[in-house]
């Protein structure tokens, strides 16, 4: 048999030489019985001659980039694996209870329907496997899911990996199985499907792996085995108080067994050697006879008739369970501690960094549908959160009926906007028995939906309650009692996170448009570079304010200096500065908050209080305004007005109330599948509004008097118009226009004559070439180039065109 094992070995290495046979080639030490070296060779000999048969598949090219990360990363954070991989055990075992929800039978008999996850060890051959008896993966399966179908989240972790390296990540990504690389060089998957025959899935992390059918391992019945040839130096992993404590760290809210084949020393009785009867162990239970005098006649006389006896420590091995499985959402909240909700966030959301969940909100519905819920509002928003929004139906909720996991995939749940929360909802009202698609259509849903909305809403305006930077002067002080500085700065925080989908809701969900606006927050001209609330807008408003104005743009920088803020600011008028481009879409949404309307200050419409004087301005101003108008009429300028929101600047040009402002028509501009006709008709109309105390306009206003029909004055109307149109924020549509009136300007200012022309060029290549052929043709033809001298200027570059 030996000699039979040899051959095959050095046959094998001429082909393929995987690590993996030099581990099992490799004499193990410690080998006692022949039946274990029987068993060996056997279970060699079969692998060997499998693997020369079986498939092989290259790994689709960003997860042979991941693998080789993960295999040469220096990340000390090895334990992670683990967690994965009881996950993805966990996720099976959901699949299949799901499915045994209408079909029983799926779950087979016997051990093959228990729903648990068993970890064993073997310190000889460094092997550490996790099995589970979930849904388990067909051949097909095994090919797709491990290697060859990339998923969305490879390449974007692949990405993170070369800047931030932080691997604790990777359950995020959805690539969670290939942490195995971090611990194990050579990996087998073991998977046995109801639909298929049982597989094994291998590889070494070189680009390859391979897949054979399973003809020499123990049948699974049902689920996954996967087997980790632990790498030398992650020895670690074979000690089971390690492994224990990594279940208790990063699984504990598995809700499913996960047992550890234990070792446990216990003492046996063995019959005891004549000659050793005076050995530590007999006299120590000669001791305890001691103490009880009255008895230790009686059993001196029991002893005698006895086989003598010693007692010996032994090892057995039994599965030991490491978790509780009862689900924390069943237990009361005041009983649930702070670390606890943490934890189960983190495995929850397969987000194990270092910080904790923003918010949480644990409770019972009762009524006419039940159900428990808890919600979390991650530290950090998903790399992907808004990609493709209005596309996935990606929903962070599990949804439980009565304890079985049913999906994380129903968006009937939550609102889109309400996305980036995570957490579960386990419902008794729910039917068990039917499928997901007549489950999606439940009336319940629509209920379950409304409470969880309400619920989150509250949930995130507890942090900003909570927080001692957010409150009003006026309640400061019973914050400061509080001194809650773990609170502190915690809605900033959400806000930078998550305040995307805030106005994502304001325009999404008109039910509960007031309540996301309370939540909203900006920088005005008054919140000195903090965010702050439209409630704590409207306690500055200034007495008789009707209005709460704001003002769209690129940035607050931008923004600070715009003309449109100038008689705001100098009143004392508290601007809203919105410089998201979703924050113009909002503003469609949001008309008013507390019976208070929204201005944008750069639209028609602003109302700074009474001002006597305008019908006078208007009506002295009259002869510009009309000369203004008219010169404007190709310009789609609508109107020429006297302004009220200027000081230093000269002119403004504002849109009407319900078009588009300038920033909205940069924002259509920028986006390549806007249809022109629409950006037309959507442009809002332009009224021109000057600023009567403007020394500018002032002078244009007397020389129009004058003369109106001089062209140079009607030039400068055009410029000065071109130029508010710029300071307004608007994209200029004839740029080169606008320069050559600039260009005029300078020119007259420099007293440069207006017809003055540009000095001709000669172009040095030209001139050369023309130098060139003259020399060319004085020396061979010199009589016909004296006669054509004059014409050379022009002719040699035709020349060269024509050859
Ligand atoms: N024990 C298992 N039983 C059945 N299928 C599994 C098992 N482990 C992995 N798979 C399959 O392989 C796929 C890839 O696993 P991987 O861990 O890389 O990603 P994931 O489970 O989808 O996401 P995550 O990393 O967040 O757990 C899974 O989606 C699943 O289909």
């Amino acid at each position: 048999r030996k000699l039979h094992a040899n051959a095959e070995v050095d046959s094998e290495e001429l082909v393929d030489p995987p690590k993996v046979e030099d581990k099992i080639g490799a004499v193990p030490h410690g080998l006692s019985t022949d039946s274990d070296v029987a068993k060996r060779e056997a279970e060699s000999i079969s692998k060997r001659s499998l693997r020369n048969n079986a498939e092989k598949f290259e790994f689709q090219a960003e997860v042979s980039r991941l693998m080789d990360i993960i295999i040469n990363s220096l990340y000390s954070n090895k334990d992670i694996f683990l967690r994965e991989l009881i996950s993805n055990a966990s996720d099976a075992l959901d699949k299949i209870r799901f499915l045994a929800l209408t079909d029983k039978e799926v779950l087979g008999e016997g051990d093959t329907a228990k729903l648990e996850i068993q970890i064993k060890l073997d310190k000889e051959k460094k092997i550490l496997s996790i099995r589970d008896r979930g849904i388990g993966m067909t051949k097909e399966d095994l090919i797709k899911n491990l290697g060859t179908i990339a998923k969305s989240g490879t390449s974007a972790f692949v990405e993170k990996m070369q800047t931030s390296g932080d691997l604790n990540l990777i359950g995020q990504f959805g690539v969670g199985f290939y942490s195995v690389y971090l611990v194990a060089d050579y990996v087998e998957v073991i998977s046995k499907h109801n639909d298929d025959k049982q597989y094994v899935w291998e590889s070494k992390a070189d680009g390859a792996f391979a897949i054979s059918e399973d003809t020499w391992n123990e049948p699974l019945g049902r689920g996954t085995e996967i087997r980790l040839h632990l790498r030398d130096e992650a020895g670690e992993y074979l000690e089971e108080y390690k492994l224990k404590e990594l279940v208790k760290k990063y699984s504990e809210f598995i809700n499913f067994p996960i047992n550890i084949w234990a070792s446990k020393e216990v003492d046996v009785e063995v019959p005891a050697d004549e000659d050793e009867s005076t050995d530590d162990e007999t006299t120590e239970s000669s001791e305890e006879e001691k103490e009880d005098e009255d008895t230790e006649k009686d059993e001196d006389e029991e002893a005698e008739k006895k086989p003598k006896t010693k007692k010996v420590k032994e090892t057995t091995y039994e599965w030991e369970l490491l978790n509780d499985v009862k689900a924390i959402w069943l237990r009361n909240p005041k009983e649930v501690t702070e670390e606890e909700y943490t934890k189960f966030y983190k495995s929850l959301a397969k987000d194990f960094g270092d910080e904790k969940p923003l918010s949480w909100s644990h409770f019972t519905a009762e009524g006419d549908v039940e159900f428990k819920a808890v919600l979390f509002v991650p530290p950090k928003a998903p790399h992907d959160l808004y990609e493709s929004y209005y596309n996935s139906n990606k929903s962070n909720l599990k949804l439980y009926v009565r304890r079985v996991f049913i999906s994380d995939e129903f968006d009937e749940l939550l609102p889109k906007y309400l996305n980036f929360l995570k957490g579960l909802v386990d419902s008794d009202t729910l039917p068990l028995n039917v499928s997901r698609e007549m489950l999606q259509q439940h009336s319940s849903l629509k209920t379950i939906k409304k409470k969880l909305i309400r619920k989150a809403l509250d949930m995130i305006r507890k942090i900003a309650d909570e927080d001692p930077d957010e409150s009003n002067d006026k309640d400061k002080k019973d914050v400061e009692n509080s001194s809650d500085d773990e609170k502190r700065g915690q809605y900033t925080k959400f806000w930078n996170e998550f305040g995307k989908s805030i106005k994502l809701g304001i325009i999404e969900d008109a039910t509960n448009r007031n309540r996301l606006a309370k939540l909203l927050r900006f920088e005005s001209t008054k919140s000195d570079g903090k965010l702050t609330s439209l409630d704590q807008y409207i306690s500055r408003m200034k007495s008789g304010q009707k209005d709460i104005f704001y003002i769209t743009g690129t940035s607050k920088e931008q923004l600070e200096k715009s003309p449109f803020l100038e008689r705001l600011k100098k009143k004392n008028f508290e601007v809203i500065f919105f410089t998201d481009p979703v924050d113009e879409y909002l503003m469609q949404y949001l008309m008013d908050y507390e019976d208070k309307k929204f201005q944008n200050v750069s639209k028609e419409g602003l109302k700074l209080g009474k001002d006597s004087k305008v019908k006078e301005l208007k009506e002295s101003f009259k002869e510009l305004t009309k000369w203004w108008k008219g010169i404007l009429a190709s310009d789609n300028v609508d109107d020429v007005k006297i302004s009220n929101r200027l000081d230093n600047t000269p002119c403004v040009v504002v849109t009407s109330k319900y078009g588009w402002s300038a920033n909205m028509e940069r924002i259509m501009q920028s986006q390549t599948l806007t249809d022109a006709n629409k950006q037309a008709y959507m442009r809002g109309k332009r009224v021109l509004e000057i600023n009567p105390r403007h020394p500018i306009i002032k002078e244009l206003q007397e020389r129009v008097a004058k003369d109106p029909e001089d062209e140079g004055l009607k030039q400068t109307g055009q410029l000065v118009y071109q130029t508010a149109l710029m300071e307004s924020g608007f994209v200029l549509s004839d740029p080169k226009d606008f320069a050559s009136r600039i260009y005029s300007s300078v020119k007259s200012s420099l007293d440069i004559s207006p017809d003055a022309a540009v000095e001709e060029e000669v172009d040095v290549e030209e001139a050369e070439a023309e130098s060139e052929t003259k020399d060319a043709e004085t020396t061979t033809k010199d009589e016909e180039a004296e006669a054509t001298k004059d014409d050379v200027d022009t002719e040699p570059s035709d020349v060269k065109d024509e050859l």
